[in-house]
């Protein structure tokens, strides 16, 4: 595991933009899984920015990690976020785009995304490998859409699974532990002083970090990085 710690959170989102693009550049084909909520809003304004001429965006193909199951056009979609703060800013092909659709039945959802994650990435291990999977951390130790009431959920069989949210009730598609752990590198995103006491517990290992699904993110045979800002890192020993 290795830790790049930046001063503020846009200093996050260069380093972070950095290094996709230096990923990017030395490959011929990048398949990222891409995480939700808000951490990765400046990130992608950052790409979208400052990064246009330095990345190829037709040798990316984008998918999602987790939805909400809400339709494209709803405050609250992943996919929402990532087309107003990258995709409608950039020159990706739309067929390099393939987003859970949130407003499909869930289960038959679910089953669908874990197929075109078999049928369109490599293989190892005997299970699709993403190249980049990039991962958020929730206040309460969640990760991708695996909240710590449904920990189980990590260790499913299936590539994707429907969870749903410990308080709202709102359901979800997530990825599963064996894609997340299968990938070539995983990144977690994370920054602000309200995420530093889990930030410590899951890399210090110590306090209820068994309770949280974020602490089972150990790739099998790839790389884990974390990209702090002083903020999520503060209570770091
Ligand atoms: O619900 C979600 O939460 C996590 C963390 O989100 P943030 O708003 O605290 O950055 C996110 O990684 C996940 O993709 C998202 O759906």
């Amino acid at each position: 595991m290795k830790l790049k710690i930046s001063k503020t959170k846009q200093e996050v989102a260069v380093d972070f933009a950095r290094y996709l693009a230096i990923l990017i550049a030395a490959r011929d084909k990048v398949h990222i899984a891409l995480s939700g909520g808000s951490t990765p809003t400046v990130v992608f304004d950052e790409l979208a920015a400052n990064f246009q001429p330095d990345i190829d965006w037709t040798k990316v193909q984008l998918y999602w990690g987790d939805e909400r199951c809400v339709p494209p056009t709803h405050e609250e979609s992943n996919f929402k976020m990532t087309v107003d703060h990258l995709i409608s800013k950039i020159d990706i092909p739309a067929e390099n785009i393939h987003p859970i659709n949130g407003e499909n039945t869930p289960e038959h959802e679910a089953k669908r995304y874990g197929q075109l994650l078999d049928s369109s990435l490599p293989t190892e291990n005997g299970l699709p490998r993403f190249d980049l999977v990039i991962l958020g951390l929730g206040d309460d130790g969640h990760t991708a859409s695996i909240f710590p009431h449904q920990i189980q959920l990590w260790e499913s069989r299936k590539n994707c699974e429907v969870a749903v949210h410990p308080e709202s009730g709102q359901k979800r598609i997530t990825i599963t532990g064996r894609i997340i752990n299968n990938a070539n590198i995983v990144t977690f995103l994370v920054t602000g002083e309200n995420k530093a006491r889990k930030v410590k517990e899951i890399i210090n290992g110590v306090g209820e970090f068994t309770n949280y699904p974020a602490s089972l993110v150990r790739p099998t045979s790839g790389k884990l990085l974390w990209f702090l800002d002083v903020a999520a890192a503060g209570l770091l020993t």
